[in-house]
């Protein structure tokens, strides 16, 4: 879907991205992680060509895309930046709009995607589909932002450190609305942070960068479990690493089926992170489980959490 080859970008003498080689797979939701200044945004900026590189290839769906038009290139790509960037003076429908308009969308067309991505949003179309972006707060403007980004149905979404001016409730909240987004649609996201727990929540792959390299690509569960070198061990956090390797399995993984136990059910869904904190809750060392629809499915028990709790 995206492929970077032996990719460089200078800046003056400073070299942002270094060779660096990289492939993102359709429908993937893939993070980018580093410490500030290791090339995560330079990354997506050429992505999109917003900027360009100095040497190497970028391939978008096969096409190499030094040889697209950047009109054609970001009509398949929605674009989030932490800033949100909407026009003041348009309607939170104006501005979701922006694109669909471009591209002659029947007015109809429009109004049926905007109620229906506000929604997706959590956010009352009647009510704000009339706001200007002054009268919304942070967390509802990003989301507005999220949603303008996906009106015209793009291929691949470009995110850049898109929720961390936001307080950490409302940044849960958008946080789980990306998940369910990319679970329902498909869409191939492609994600900047710095804070590996987002990157350990949102991800199906991670990809670390250090001054402009890749250090290591992998699922969550690798990163945490067999962490490339001492910069992944250091992002990954030595403190609380038990509490992030609970927090990227889920509960059905570990349940013990045709078991019964009393007490109110656990989500299959649920991370055995949430798991731990319902048992220390509840004082107990067992728990029954229950599928999206109720049904049990079995019990998780206390002991199957430090399953392969072993670290590299
Ligand atoms: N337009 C530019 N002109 C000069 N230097 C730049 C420019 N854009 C980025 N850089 C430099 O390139 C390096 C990588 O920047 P980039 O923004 O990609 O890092 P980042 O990993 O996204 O950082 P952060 O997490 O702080 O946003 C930095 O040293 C930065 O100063």
């Amino acid at each position: 879907m995206i492929a970077f080859e032996g990719v460089t970008k200078r800046f003056g003498a400073w070299t942002a991205v270094d060779d660096l080689s990289l492939s993102v797979a359709a429908g993937e939701f893939r993070v980018l992680i580093g410490p500030s200044g290791s090339g995560k945004s330079t990354v997506l900026r050429m992505m999109n060509r917003l900027i360009a590189p100095d040497a190497g290839t970028i391939r978008v769906e096969g096409e190499d895309i030094a040889r697209l038009k950047p009109e054609t290139l970001r009509r398949r790509m929605g674009y989030v930046i932490q800033s949100v960037g909407l026009f003041p003076h348009w309607t939170v429908e104006r501005n979701i709009a922006a694109v669909p308009d471009l591209l002659g969308w029947p007015r109809a067309r429009v109004r049926d995607r905007v109620t229906e991505l506000l929604t997706l949003l959590n956010l009352d179309a009647e009510r704000y589909r009339g706001a200007y972006p002054y009268e919304l707060s942070g967390g509802q403007q990003q989301r507005v932002g999220v949603a303008r980004a996906l009106a015209a149905e793009p291929h691949i979404l470009l995110m850049d450190e898109p929720f961390s001016a936001l307080d950490p409730i409302t940044r849960g909240a958008l946080q789980a609305e990306m998940a369910a987004i990319h679970k329902a649609t498909g869409t191939t996201i492609v994600f900047v942070t710095h804070d590996m727990d987002e990157a350990l929540t949102l991800a199906s792959r991670i990809a670390i960068l250090d001054r402009g390299r890749l250090v290591q690509t992998g699922t969550p569960l690798d990163i945490l479990t067999r962490p490339a070198d001492d910069r992944v061990r250091n992002l990954v956090g030595r403190e609380d690493w038990g509490l992030k390797r609970l927090a990227v399995e889920t509960v059905a993984e570990r349940t013990r089926p045709g078991e019964t136990a009393p007490g109110d059910p656990l989500a299959a869904g649920a991370s055995l992170r949430q798991a731990l904190a319902a048992m220390v809750a509840c004082g107990t060392d067992r728990l029954p489980v229950a599928d999206g629809q109720g049904r049990p499915m079995g019990v998780l028990h206390l002991a199957d959490l430090l399953r392969g709790a072993d670290r590299a």
